[in-house]
């Protein structure tokens, strides 16, 4: 039996593994959940997987949490602290699915047991690569890559000689403005961009898809779990989602992992490997898609990707401040207090600002984080004006 924590347990990505984790039935046991406001959907998960701990970031709900599983022997805990503290409690796979930053320091907490840790939180790597790849090593850890184009290209280098890659391809859908007009896209609406065509996600990632850093993030993240350079990482935009990614051999091979645009796939790959295990996932049927298409980005209309690459060169805290201050541009928007384009616009300003400063520790990291939040909200307020 498998012992497993999820943390961010109440988003698209935990209500994915949970429905796997019922799935797997006797074989995978729950220990600690973790959610961050949704108290009654963390209380009815616990009370049916009959999870050890549930535990809620948002330590004003911690009260209705404890009335909701009085007399259940789940015991219950809330806010920050308490988050880091059983994000850490050991078991054999962690699933890492809180957003943003904000779960950097619950999935190091997790990789210092030294067993798996399935990453679905890209911008903790994006944010803190260095100390992340450290903090790995130095527990003998394994992390699983669960965003659906690095769990494609493990799946694609799975058994075959890493040092023969040539490159990595990362498909991207294009979001929901791939054929939009510049004019349109700066009076694009949040409901606009949040309607992905393709997946069904958490709010952040789905603005991320719209601008496209969502894909800028996946290039860092891809550089740091496959220890590539930029250059040698494609993006190619493929609107059906069919094609996960793919990873092209110094003999000229292209191979491809495929499948329906469901999380519940590369999560049970993460779950059940180095085996697999059945899903009731759909099928894809090839013959209904007739075909599928690949076009080039366009680093005009989104300029995440060229932002995203230049971070990666910059090296140093460059990708830290990327990410903190989309963060706070993403925020904004979906607050009505800055137009789509400005999400970009006030990256870059932000990165200008403050340039590549080195970032060697934990502390460096949550420093440049501040700073970057601290400088992305004064740019967003000018913006806005
Ligand atoms: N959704 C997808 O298909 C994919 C997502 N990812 C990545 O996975 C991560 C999660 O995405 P997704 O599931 O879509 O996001 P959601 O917004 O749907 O879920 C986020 C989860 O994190 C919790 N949370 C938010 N803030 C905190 C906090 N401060 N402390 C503890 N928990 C917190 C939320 O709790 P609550 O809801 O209770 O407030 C929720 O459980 C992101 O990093 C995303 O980029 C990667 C690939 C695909
Ligand atoms: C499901 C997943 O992994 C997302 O990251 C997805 O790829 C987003 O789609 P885009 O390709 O539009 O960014
Ligand atoms: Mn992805």
């Amino acid at each position: 039996m498998k012992t497993v924590n999820i943390l961010g347990c109440t988003g698209s990505i935990g209500c994915s593994t949970v429905d796997l984790v019922r799935q797997a039935g006797a074989d995978v046991s729950v220990r600690v959940l973790v959610g961050g406001r949704n108290v009654a959907a963390l209380a009815e998960q616990a009370l049916s997987l009959r999870a050890e701990i549930a535990v809620i970031a948002d330590e004003g709900a911690l009260p209705e949490l404890r009335e909701r599983l009085a007399g259940s022997g789940v015991e219950a805990a809330g806010g920050r602290a308490a988050v880091i503290e059983a994000s850490g409690r050991e078991v054999d796979w962690t699933m890492a699915a809180i957003t943003g930053a904000a779960g950097l320091e619950p999935t190091l907490a997790a990789i210092r047991n030294g067993k798996t840790v399935a990453l679905a939180n890209k911008e903790a790597l994006v944010c803190a690569g260095d100390v992340m790849l450290r903090a790995i090593r130095d527990a003998d850890a394994t992390l699983l890559p669960v965003d659906s184009e690095h769990n494609a290209v493990f799946q694609a280098m799975a058994d075959r000689q890493t040092d023969q890659v040539e490159k990595i391809i990362l498909t991207a859908s294009g979001g929901p403005f791939r054929s939009a007009t510049l004019e349109t896209m700066e009076a694009a609406t949040a409901a606009q961009a949040l309607k992905h065509p393709t997946w069904t996600m958490g709010a952040k990632i789905s603005i991320d898809s719209a601008t496209m850093f969502n894909k800028g993030l996946e290039v860092i993240e891809a550089a740091r779990i496959f220890d590539l350079t930029e250059d040698r990482i494609d993006v190619v935009v493929h609107p059906q989602s069919v094609v996960h990614s793919l990873v092209q051999y110094t003999d000229g091979s292209l191979i491809a992992q495929l499948g329906s645009a469901d999380m519940r796939i590369p999560i049970a790959h993460c779950l059940a490997w180095p085996r697999r295990m059945a899903t009731n996932s759909p099928r894809l049927d090839l013959a209904e898609y007739g075909s599928l298409t690949f076009e080039a980005p366009d680093e005009i209309r989104f300029p995440a990707l060229r932002l995203a690459r230049r971070a990666l060169r910059e090296g140093g805290a460059s990708s830290a401040i990327l990410s903190a201050a989309n963060e706070v541009a993403v925020e904004a928007f979906l607050a009505g207090q800055i137009g789509f384009l400005d999400i970009a616009r006030v990256v870059e300003k932000v990165m200008d600002a403050l340039g590549a400063p080195p970032i060697d520790d934990l502390n460096a990291v949550l420093h440049w984080d501040a700073e970057a939040r601290r400088a992305a909200s004064t740019h967003t307020i000018q913006r806005a004006a």
